[in-house]
């Protein structure tokens, strides 16, 4: 397998604390990858500075070789980085396909916008399949569940045809049976894409996690399988001790 994303040594420094402390991380092209940790792990802060949002002090990001470290975030989406945040953005006045739609021409050179189309894109089309949105297509983004909009978020990712998808906590706040379909959805995307998802929810990661990687204090703690992970006396300290209700197994 192929390396996708590599970090290495990596340092992010906010007013004389370091969030990030010699970090190294690598995702293989096709993975699945779950990243974990507790609170102020530097889950955030990792996916923030792989898409451009912060500059670390040191270290490096390559993605598909190409270092990341210094480019702007457009430019890092252009290269295809897609990411999603803790809150959905989506425009609420604007249909779900509308929404797609618009996703969809950021990523068309502009003279294909002045040509007048007729129907979805084959993007568009394809991610309402995806994201599992097509019986939604017709409905104002504004009146969509805390799920829904969460998957509008991913299809509108998805539209932009990334290479690497970085999802930070895409099921928090959903009911069950959403989490049920978001995992069944990370599976369907992660077969024709690399995806890494920040998740706290154990039960979601034992049901729809292959590979998880262990952050605590801004390094690698562990990485390996759930089951491996879960067992690791040290992630269980680091749990037990730090994340009471969020605890490992
Ligand atoms: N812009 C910032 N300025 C100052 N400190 C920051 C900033 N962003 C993050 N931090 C600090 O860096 C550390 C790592 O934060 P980060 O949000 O990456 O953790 P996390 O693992 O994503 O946590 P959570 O699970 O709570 O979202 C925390 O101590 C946080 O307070």
């Amino acid at each position: 397998m192929t390396a996708l994303l590599e970090v290495r040594g990596l340092r992010v420094v906010f007013d004389g604390f370091a969030a990030i402390d010699g970090l190294d991380f690598t995702v293989e092209e096709g993975e699945l990858r779950f990243l974990i940790g507790p609170n102020g792990a530097g889950k955030t802060t990792l996916i923030d500075v792989v898409t451009g949002l912060t500059k670390p002090a040191s270290g490096s990001v390559r993605f598909g070789g190409e270092e990341l470290v210094g480019k702007r975030e457009h430019h890092i989406v252009r290269l295809g980085v897609g990411r999603t945040f803790q809150t959905a953005t989506v425009f609420e006045d604007l249909t779900v396909v509308e929404n797609l739609d618009l996703a969809d021409s950021f990523r068309l050179p502009l003279r294909s916008l002045f040509r007048r189309r007729r129907g979805v894109s084959d993007a568009v089309a394809s991610a309402l399949e995806a994201a599992d949105l097509t019986a939604l297509a017709d409905k104002p983004a504004g009146v969509l569940s805390h799920g829904q909009r969460q998957w509008l978020e991913i299809g509108m990712l998805l539209v932009q045809q990334p290479k690497l998808l970085l999802l930070d906590e895409p099921v928090a706040g959903m009911s069950r049976s959403e989490r049920e379909r978001t995992g069944e959805l990370l599976h369907r995307i992660a077969s024709t894409h690399t995806v890494v998802v920040v998740e706290h929810d154990m039960e979601f990661l034992r049901k729809y996690a292959r590979k998880v990687t262990v952050l605590h204090q801004g390094h690698v703690l562990r990485e390996g399988s759930v089951a491996d992970v879960q067992e690791d006396p040290e992630v269980r300290a680091v749990y037990l001790g730090r994340a009471k209700g969020k605890a490992v197994g």
